[in-house]
């Protein structure tokens, strides 16, 4: 398994990276334009939100998915029987949020989904005619003003000792939608599962971003660009009192693209959320 760390400033980047997302469902780019002090200030201020016992007042709605998701009602992943061990924001661009928090965040989205833009459209240009062919409309503008593309800002609180048997902080899964950019996190704890079924550490470097690839991607590209794998394990020792901070952005289409022959953005996504039992 080759993972890529990318160069995104190399005159080969936008083919390294995507051999590395053919080969192994993800891949890592440094020297990116996405501020990385940003995303420590966002790390900052939400683990202040977290903290306060005011969040409670931002729980999500159901139907519009926006808000606070506290840890009793965090996923399930498919095929698992104990809750991760985590709570979660979700911040989509008409949503609710707090106003002291809605600045840095929203720039933050912006920042990466224009970024998120420019590897879709690498991905297309690297993707084999007979790939490309599959795809209904550019990939770069199925996420345009989708209004979709969904900002999750998680907290894994500290390990108490007494979590349910078996609970992780995320148990192994695969993202729903066409790719996500993950900056790197505030602690360890992220692996990938690698074409061997192998689970592979990846690197909280700061100034790192880690992308993967989504089902809906795998189904776009009728399984060229398969859907990795990944979880968060429990720290052990010394990281065991540590929070845990990370801020994936999923792109997500717009509801009425036609992903494949099966399947649209939204017929996908509803099918998804029902399995992992949040609506
Ligand atoms: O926290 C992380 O590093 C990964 C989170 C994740 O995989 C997810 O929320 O889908
Ligand atoms: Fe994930």
């Amino acid at each position: 398994m080759k993972v890529q760390n990318v160069d995104y400033r190399s005159a080969d980047a936008a083919e390294k990276f995507v051999e590395s997302l053919r080969t192994t469902g993800f891949g890592v780019i440094r020297n990116h334009p996405i501020s990385h002090e940003l995303v420590e200030k966002i790390y900052a201020e939400w683990a202040e939100f977290f903290a306060s016992a005011d969040k409670l007042e931002w729980r999500f709605d159901p139907k519009t998915q926006d808000g606070l998701f506290p840890a009793n009602v965090s996923e399930t992943a498919k095929g698992h029987t104990a809750r991760d061990l985590k709570e979660y924001y979700h911040i989509y661009p008409w949503g609710k949020i707090p106003d002291s928090l809605r600045a840095n965040a929203m720039e933050y989205y912006r920042q990466a989904e224009a970024f998120a833009a420019e590897l879709l459209s690498w991905v297309e240009a690297h993707s084999p005619a007979d790939v490309a062919a599959l795809y209904r409309e550019p990939l770069s503008n199925m996420i345009k003003d989708s209004g979709q593309t969904l900002l999750r800002v998680l907290h894994y609180p500290p390990m108490t000792g007494s979590e349910e048997p078996g609970a992780v902080r995320a148990a192994a899964h695969e993202d729903i939608n066409l790719l996500t950019v993950l900056p790197a996190a505030n602690e360890p704890g992220l692996q990938v599962m690698d074409v061997n079924g192998e689970w592979m550490d990846v690197p909280c470097d700061p100034g790192q971003l880690v992308i993967n690839v989504g089902d809906m991607l795998q189904e776009a590209s009728d399984g060229y660009f398969p859907s990795t794998t990944h979880r968060v394990i429990n720290p052990t020792g010394e990281g065991s009192s540590q929070s845990r901070l990370s801020l994936p952005l999923f792109l997500h289409p717009r509801p009425e693209v036609v992903l494949s022959e099966k399947h649209t953005a939204d017929s996908y996504l509803k099918e998804r959320l029902r399995e992992l039992g949040v609506i």
